[in-house]
C-alpha cells in the first residue's frame, strides 16, 4: 500500500519538461547557461527577469528555434535537445512566440487548420474542441485573422498551439502589446488551459499577473537562474518584489 501512494505521488509531480545543464546562444555568443528546470506535469512555470536576460532566447531553445550548445531537453523523458523544431512540435510541445504567431491575411478557422496536420477528420474535431474551449472565436471563424484585436489575435494563436494537443505549452510574453482588461482576459485563458491538464511554460513582463498564474516561477538574470520557488515564496520574497513587482514590501 505504501508502495502504491508513493508511486502515485511520483507520479503526480513528474515532469512533463525536464531541462538540465542547457547552454545557447547565437553564433559564437552563449546567452543562456547552466540551465535546469522541470515543468511538472499539468502546472503552470512562470519565468520573469529584466529585459535582456534571455528569457525569450530560452523559450526559444526549448522550442528548438535556437539550438542548444550544451545540455538535455526532455519531453515526457524523450530527448529533444538537437531535434529541428518541426520534428519538436511532434513530441507533445507546443511554442507561441511572441510576434508572428498567426498568419494574418488567413481567417481564425484557416489559421486552427495550419496549427494541426492530422487527415481532415481530426482535424475538424481538434479545431471543434479548440472553439469549445474558446467560444469567442466562434463568431469570429470567418474574419482574418489581421482584422481581430490584440487579445483575439493571442486566443487564435493559443488555439493553433493546442490543435496537436500538446502536454505542455511555452507561451513568450503572451500578454504583450495588451490593453489591461485584455491582460486579464489572457491570463484567464491561460488558466483555463492549464485547467485542460496542458502544462504550461511562459516568459512575462507582467511578473506580478505572471506569478500570480502560475504555480513555479524562475527567475533569469543575466542568461542564468537567478531564483527559482513555488509562485507565492517569490512573490513573498523582498527581493523579487522590490526588483520585478515595482513595490517594497
Ligand atoms: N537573433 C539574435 N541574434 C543575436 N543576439 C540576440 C538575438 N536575439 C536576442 N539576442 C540577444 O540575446 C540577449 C537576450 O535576449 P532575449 O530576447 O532572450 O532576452 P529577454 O530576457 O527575453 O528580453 P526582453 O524581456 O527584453 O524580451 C540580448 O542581449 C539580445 O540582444
Amino acid at each position: 500500500m505504501l508502495l502504491k501512494l508513493t508511486w502515485e505521488a511520483s507520479y503526480l509531480t513528474e515532469a512533463i519538461l525536464s531541462v538540465s545543464d542547457l547552454r545557447s546562444g547565437y553564433g559564437r555568443t552563449v546567452i543562456c547557461d547552466d540551465i535546469s528546470l522541470q515543468v511538472p506535469a499539468g502546472q503552470i512555470s512562470c519565468i520573469i527577469g529584466p529585459n535582456g536576460a534571455g528569457k525569450s532566447t530560452l523559450l526559444k531553445t526549448i522550442a528548438g528555434v535556437v539550438p542548444a550548445i550544451a545540455g538535455s531537453i526532455r519531453v515526457s523523458g524523450a530527448e529533444i535537445a538537437g531535434l529541428p523544431a518541426a520534428q519538436v512540435a511532434g513530441s507533445g510541445m507546443a511554442y507561441v512566440p511572441q510576434e508572428a504567431n498567426v498568419f494574418r491575411a488567413l481567417t481564425t478557422h484557416e489559421n486552427l487548420a495550419m496549427g494541426g496536420w492530422q487527415d481532415e477528420s481530426r482535424m475538424q474535431a481538434a479545431r471543434d474542441r479548440i472553439y469549445e474551449m474558446f467560444p469567442d472565436l466562434k463568431p469570429l471563424a470567418r474574419v482574418p485573422a489581421g482584422n481581430l484585436s490584440g487579445g483575439q489575435r493571442q486566443m487564435v494563436a493559443f488555439g493553433m498551439a493546442l490543435m496537436l494537443e500538446p502536454k505542455v505549452l511555452l507561451l513568450d510574453e503572451p500578454s504583450a502589446g495588451l490593453s489591461p482588461l485584455m491582460v486579464g482576459e489572457m491570463f484567464e485563458t491561460v488558466r483555463r488551459v492549464n485547467a485542460e491538464g496542458v502544462a504550461i511554460l511562459m516568459v512575462e513582463q507582467n511578473a506580478l499577473q505572471g506569478l500570480k498564474t502560475a504555480h513555479e516561477g524562475i527567475v533569469m538574470a543575466s542568461g542564468r537562474i537567478a531564483m527559482q520557488g513555488t509562485a507565492s515564496e517569490l512573490l513573498n520574497s523582498a527581493d523579487v518584489s522590490e526588483l520585478y513587482l515595482g513595490s517594497r514590501i
